[in-house]
């Protein structure tokens, strides 16, 4: 029998499964040796939200949403830890038939640069039959009528749609069409890469309200994966920071982005003019993110860029990887001095001390 995503209930509505990330570790096989990519990622996301996963390019988003698939590729792999999606079950341990299904049937997906993922001999209608095909719908009209149902809500006309092809559709309605064959299997999980990444500034907006929409008729889980943290803050209901592969900070969008913990994430707002809300106090972060063969292997993956850590360099910021501690309920940060109950800056003597 084919799994089903558990749907839960909230405010005696039924949204889309809670999604339990815990220790999860993937790694790709380098000429240096395996090397983690994600490094011991505890994530929960709660049924019927949106969280968004938020870094610079290389923090591993995207292998982190390949992995909520059992997709991750050759040569990298899933080293540990379980995802657990609440009637699915362990992610990580299925295989075959019932991995194949629950791909895109009870999990959506639209991977980064689904503008360019249509395949662009066939039409959009002939890919949905594809997709039928492959998940052994018996129903076609009914998933027709499902697949014109969604992209009428997302402002297309089904039927111009499905006669076209990827070269008749713009950026926005490729975007529109990927998250159409996301849902249209009736997925409960949605996992958007970097949903708005090539849009122009309206397309991006237009976007983000279909995707919220969406998610809101349909009562799904939903993670967007983006480099963009006025992205989360347009969409997201929590959101969780990323950076050489750890998670270092989590929590409801609107207290991080209003408080941030980490001096990541406080870098990651102040860059950013729309937030900062004055151009003038934006600054870009400065240096540039690890790779996967730079990524300290010893202490605090961040604190070569750390403002904080150069005003006050800590010893533990040097000797051991931060893991996180629950500052308030909902609320992760790993940082040793935020853990020592210090503020994201050093005090002003310190910095003068340490010039
Ligand atoms: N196939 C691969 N082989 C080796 N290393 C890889 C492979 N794919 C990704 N990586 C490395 O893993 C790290 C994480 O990459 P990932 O694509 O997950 O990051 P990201 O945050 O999604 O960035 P981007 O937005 O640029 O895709 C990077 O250092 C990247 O170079």
């Amino acid at each position: 029998m084919t799994a089903v995503t558990q749907p839960s209930e909230v405010d005696g509505k039924k949204v889309g499964p809670a999604v339990r990330i815990a220790d999860l570790t993937v790694a790709y096989r380098t000429p240096a040796g395996e090397l983690p990519a994600v490094s011991r990622i505890n994530l929960d996301l709660a049924p019927g939200s949106i969280t968004g996963l938020v870094g610079e390019s290389g923090s591993g988003k995207s292998t982190m949403a390949l992995a909520m698939l059992n997709a991750v590729q050759k040569p990298g792999r899933i080293t540990g830890g379980s995802i657990e999606i609440d009637g699915l079950g362990d992610v990580v341990s299925l295989a075959g038939r019932q991995l194949r299904e629950a791909r895109g049937g009870e999990i959506g997906y639209v991977f980064q640069a689904a503008q360019n993922s249509l395949n662009p001999l066939k039409t959009v209608g002939k890919q949905l039959l594809d997709l039928a095909r492959s998940h052994h719908v018996e129903d076609k009209r009914a998933l027709v009528r499902q697949a014109k149902d969604l992209l009428s809500r997302m402002g297309l006309s089904g039927d111009r749609v499905l006669d076209s092809y990827q070269h008749e559709l713009s950026g926005g309605m490729r975007q529109r069409v990927g998250i159409m064959l996301a849902l249209v299997l009736n997925a409960h999980l949605l996992v958007l890469d970097e949903p708005t990444t090539a849009l122009d500034m309206i397309s991006q907006s237009n976007i983000l309200s279909i995707i919220r929409d969406v998610h809101a008729e349909r009562g799904l889980t939903t993670l967007v994966v983006t480099h963009d943290i006025g992205v989360v803050a347009e969409v997201a209901d929590r959101v969780a920071v990323m950076y050489g592969g750890r998670l270092v900070e989590q929590g409801p969008t609107t207290e991080v982005l209003k408080n941030p913990k980490h001096p990541y994430t406080r870098g990651l707002i102040n860059a950013i003019p729309r937030l900062t809300g004055d151009p003038e106090v934006a600054q870009p972060l400065p240096g540039r993110p690890p790779t996967l063969g730079t990524i300290p292997k010893q202490g605090c993956v961040f604190r070569e860029r750390c403002a904080r850590y150069a005003a006050d360099p800590r010893e533990d910021c040097e000797t051991t990887d931060p893991s996180a501690s629950e500052i308030a309920p909902g609320r992760l940060v790993a940082c040793h001095p935020v853990a020592a109950g210090l503020p994201v800056e050093a005090a002003p003597e310190a910095a003068e001390e340490n010039r």
